[in-house]
C-alpha cells in the first residue's frame, strides 16, 4: 500500500468536533482513528517511516500526556529503544523537571523526570496532533536542558493554519496536514 494510500485511510476514519472543548476549537479526535484497526495500522506504519527517513539514529522516544503515550510506546518498543513520559505536573515520581505552557484551549505544566536523558542523546518526541505549538516547545525545553538533542518532534496532525512549527527550532514531521 502506497503512503497515499494510508494518508487516505486514516483521514477517512478521522473524525471532527466544533466547539470542544471550548467555543471556536475545531476538535480533532485521534480516537476515531485508533478505533478503526486499519487506520491505526496505516498510521503507526507512516510514523515509523518517518523515523527510519529523518531520525533513524534515534536513543529515546519521549511521548507527552497523554494522546502522545499513545504512539510513543509502540514505537519504542518497535525500535527497542527507551519511552520516556512527560506529563502534567504532580504526576510523576522522584525528582522532576518542569516548564508552563499555553496551549490552543488553555494552559498546563509539563514535567519530566531528573536524569531520564542523558547528555548528547537524540530524542524524538511524539504527539497526537500540532496546534500552537506551545506543548512541543516546552518538551523541547525539558530535552534540551537535560542535554539531549531533538532529532524529530513526530506527529500525526499538524493544524497548519495555526503556523505551530513556527515555534519549534528542532525539525517537526506530521502525517497529516489539516
Ligand atoms: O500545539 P498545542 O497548542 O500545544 O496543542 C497540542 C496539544 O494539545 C493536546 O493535548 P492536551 O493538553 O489537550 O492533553 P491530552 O492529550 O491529555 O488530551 C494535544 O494532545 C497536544 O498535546
Ligand atoms: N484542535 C484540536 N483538536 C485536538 N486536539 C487538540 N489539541 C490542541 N488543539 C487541538
Amino acid at each position: 500500500m502506497s503512503e497515499n494510500e494510508k494518508v487516505k485511510n486514516i483521514l477517512a476514519a478521522l473524525k471532527s468536533y466544533p466547539d470542544f472543548p471550548k467555543q471556536g476549537i475545531l476538535f480533532w479526535d485521534i480516537f476515531s482513528v485508533l478505533n478503526t484497526p486499519s487506520a491505526a495500522r496505516d498510521l503507526v506504519s507512516l510514523l515509523e517511516s518517518h523515523i527510519h527517513e529523518k531520525c533513524p539514529q534515534v536513543d529515546v522516544f519521549v511521548g507527552l500526556e497523554s494522546r502522545g503515550f499513545l504512539f510513543g510506546l509502540p514505537l519504542s518498543t518497535s525500535f527497542f529503544k527507551p519511552f520516556i513520559p512527560i506529563r502534567k505536573k504532580g504526576k510523576l515520581p522522584g525528582k522532576t523537571k518542569e516548564v508552563s505552557f499555553k496551549l490552543e484551549y488553555g494552559e498546563d505544566v509539563f514535567e519530566i523526570q531528573a536524569e531520564s536523558i542523558k547528555p548528547g542523546q537524540c530524542v524524538v518526541i511524539l504527539d497526537d496532533l500540532l496546534a500552537t505549538g506551545g506543548s512541543l516547545k516546552a518538551a523541547n525545553e525539558l530535552v534540551s536542558s537535560m542535554g539531549g538533542t531533538v532529532g524529530l518532534n513526530l506527529v500525526c496532525i499538524e493544524l497548519k493554519d495555526l503556523q505551530g512549527r513556527n515555534n519549534i527550532t528542532s525539525p517537526v514531521q506530521s502525517v497529516l496536514q489539516l
